[in-house]
């Protein structure tokens, strides 16, 4: 079954809101040039109100290792998602401690799936060249590279999520901008109407 994320949560509110929703994970983003940074603490209080089923992802862009180690210690997130240009050591020393959804963008889709093929403990997500900039990506011609099990970002929402999931067939998608009133306040209607488009569709065709 497709696993929906709903990135950018910045408050309680919010994070009960996705799960009842039917959101799988909730991001939390820590890079300090987001508009939708949140405290460890919030994160953390908002993985305390949503229950244990649903993950939490800690976001991070360009960050030291210890930053973010730090950082999802103290929110208490399960594994965490890496933006940036970043060597594979990094990705490794990160992998020691956490699961890692590892965002790539398309050009770089093709060395990234070789690097961290058959590697349980990193998963490739697809994303536009600027996070969280509502940006879609052009599905099509991503079709051929799309590793199985991949995860994909960039633009997505509620009107185009069931087409693109038809598309490449990711293992989940993520979405931030298309589900707001404004950056960092979730829009209800456009979350619920986002997960329900995505578990219209039947999901990956391979095995997971
Ligand atoms: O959204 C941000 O502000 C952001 C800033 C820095 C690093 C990551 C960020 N977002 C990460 C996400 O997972 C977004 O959901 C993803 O980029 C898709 O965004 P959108 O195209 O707006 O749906």
């Amino acid at each position: 079954m497709i696993r929906v994320k709903v990135c950018g949560t910045t408050s309680v509110h919010d994070a009960v809101l996705a799960a009842e929703a039917g959101a799988d994970a909730l991001g939390f983003i820590f890079a300090p040039v987001s508009k939708r940074v949140v405290t460890p603490q919030v994160a953390r209080e908002a993985g305390l109100g949503v229950g244990p089923t649903v993950a939490r992802v800690g976001v991070f862009l360009n960050q030291g290792l210890d930053e973010v180690l730090r950082l999802a210690e103290a929110a208490r997130v399960g594994s965490v998602q890496l933006h940036g240009l970043l060597s594979s050591l990094y990705v490794e020393q990160v992998a020691a401690y956490y699961p890692v959804l590892r965002v790539v963008r398309p050009a770089e889709l093709a060395a990234e799936a070789d690097v961290w093929s058959g590697d349980p403990r990193v998963t490739l997500m697809v994303d536009a060249p600027e996070p969280g900039s509502g940006h879609a990506l052009d599905w099509d011609a991503l079709r051929a590279a799309f590793p199985p099990g991949a995860w994909l970002a960039g633009g997505l929402g509620p009107a185009n999520v069931a087409q693109a999931i038809e598309t490449l067939e990711p293992a989940g998608v993520d979405a931030v901008s298309r589900l707001e009133t404004r950056p960092g306040v979730k829009d209800l209607a456009a979350v619920v109407a986002f997960v329900r488009a995505a578990r219209s569709t039947v999901g990956p065709s391979y095995p997971q």
